[in-house]
């Protein structure tokens, strides 16, 4: 196979670049460094350059960073736009996809009893400007071609939808893009597979 991917039994942080794979008909294996919390902590923690995973080892390369690995990804496979403009947006929206995931963990993993409904009230704040970029750019995907940017994006709105159903309804746009994401034959395929349905998405069972 192509690839080893380190990562956890869950969606977080590696699902988008797991949803890359499945586009661009990449192989790899996937190695579950947490059958428990034990074993990350024991074999493999202090494996990873800054103690967590992901990981991708490609060829004699290890590469960790999850926004990085989708951006190296995307250089490989030509999905990093078209100049500078496209670039900057995917990265932009890559930054801001980065800021809400954050919040989302640590409302997950922290203080999901007593925050989920405070953080649900937020998701249209969080997802309004979204929608006013893809809206005001007008193309199919954050570019004109699909890229590593819209598969995270699209992975971001899948848990959203997840933790509170119908939370992006009022974002006609935001609505068509997901849509259209999800439509392309290869994640079509993938999310029908064994691995994405028995896949939790984070690693507490909170969703
Ligand atoms: N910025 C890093 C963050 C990686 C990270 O936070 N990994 C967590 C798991 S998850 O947030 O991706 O689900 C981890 O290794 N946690 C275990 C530990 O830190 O011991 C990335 O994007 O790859």
């Amino acid at each position: 196979t192509e690839y080893t991917f380190y990562y956890f039994p869950v969606r977080g942080r590696g699902e988008a670049i797991r949803m890359l794979w499945a586009d661009v008909g990449a192989s790899y294996e996937e190695i579950n460094v947490a059958p428990s919390v034990e074993v990350w902590q024991q074999q493999w923690k202090h494996k990873m350059p800054f103690g967590q995973a992901p990981m991708v080892k490609h060829g004699d390369q290890e590469l960790v960073q999850s926004n990085a690995i989708l951006r190296y990804l995307g250089r490989k496979y030509d999905l990093y736009g078209d100049g500078p403009l496209e670039q900057y947006r995917m990265d932009m929206l890559t930054d801001h996809v980065e800021d809400i995931r954050s919040e989302y963990s640590r409302m997950i993993y922290h203080n999901y009893d007593n925050g989920k409904d405070e953080y649900i009230k937020s998701i249209p704040t969080k997802f309004a400007p979204v929608e006013k970029f893809l809206k005001s750019w007008g193309n199919e995907y954050i570019g004109k071609k699909i890229s590593f940017a819209d598969y995270n994006l699209c992975d971001l709105l899948d848990i959203h939808e997840v933790l509170s159903p119908g939370c992006l309804a009022q974002f006609p746009s935001l609505t068509a893009y997901h849509a259209r994401v999800l439509a392309r034959p290869h994640i079509q395929a993938y999310r029908k597979s064994e691995g994405f349905k028995t896949r939790p998405i984070n690693f507490n069972g909170k969703q």
